[in-house]
């Protein structure tokens, strides 16, 4: 289970948020080992968070939300795979829809983006999906397909075996509009397919395909309950450690 933070939280707000969402976590014995948990701060929040997780040997991970495709120069404004990696990070989120629509990243920036990313020791947590057009014309298929395609050309094998990809629908991004778990199974199984005719279908198998898009509390354990969903991209309830911490134990809150 992953939060990204998006431009919220500054590195003091970083450090309650973090303490908190730990805090909660231990009270309720969180098997860290059965789910993941990590969050994606701004990255002026990481030097924190790192100080934060290394001083209390948290098993809180923690990723940044964008580098540069770039290793060092005359880039105003970036930020290197190396400089994260030196602060700890585990993850960093590439291609995320709000990047592609209000930066103009490319699906080649993309590309180049996940290579620099792999060359820095780091997990790409990379995002696809369709917009309220494309869906609504019945392409989100093959849409969200060609983004991971492009965005993994010339990328080896073993590095896609250890890719993370987030099914993001941006017309369910921010609007309370959660796609159905049907929704989320169609296209997060597609992906799983081409992973699999991409290295091979074992590798494929054990990618982790998220899920993005209005993700909360009260609505992660149907999503999750899909057989090529492995977890969860949280936007806005990411920022409540109270109910990030419900969304990662969602397997306590399951009826059976
Ligand atoms: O974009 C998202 C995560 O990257 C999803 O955001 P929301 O959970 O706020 O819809």
């Amino acid at each position: 289970m992953a939060g990204n933070w998006k431009m919220n939280l500054d590195h003091q707000q970083a450090i309650s948020t973090v303490q908190k969402l730990s805090w909660t976590l231990k009270d309720a014995k969180h098997d860290y080992a059965a789910v993941e948990v990590a969050v994606i701060p701004p990255f002026t929040d990481l030097r924190s968070v790192q100080t934060l997780v290394d001083a209390d040997k948290l098993e809180i991970v923690y990723g940044a939300q964008d580098l540069s495709r770039h290793e060092s120069g005359a880039y105003t404004g970036e930020i290197s795979g190396t400089m994260l990696n030196k602060l700890g990070c585990t993850y960093v989120v590439i291609g995320h829809s709000e990047r592609r629509e209000y930066h103009a990243e490319s699906d080649d920036v993309v590309n180049a983006k996940v290579r620099a990313a792999f060359a820095h020791g780091l997990t790409p947590i990379l995002c696809v999906g369709e917009g309220l057009e494309v869906r609504k014309a019945g392409n989100q298929v093959s849409h969200t397909l060609a983004q991971v395609e492009a965005a993994l050309a010339d990328v080896p094998s073993e590095q896609i075996a250890k890719i993370v990809i987030a099914y993001e629908p941006v017309w369910a991004i921010g609007t309370g509009e959660v796609a159905t778990p049907d929704d989320a199974q169609e296209v997060c199984g597609a992906i799983r397919r081409v992973l699999g005719e991409l290295c091979d279908e074992g590798a494929a198998a054990g990618v982790r395909v998220l899920y993005g898009g209005s993700v909360k509390s009260g609505n992660v354990a149907q999503i999750m309950a899909q057989p090529d969903v492995d977890g969860a991209l949280v936007g806005g309830a990411s920022l409540d450690p109270e109910e990030f911490a419900k969304i990662a134990r969602y397997q306590s809150h399951v009826v059976a």
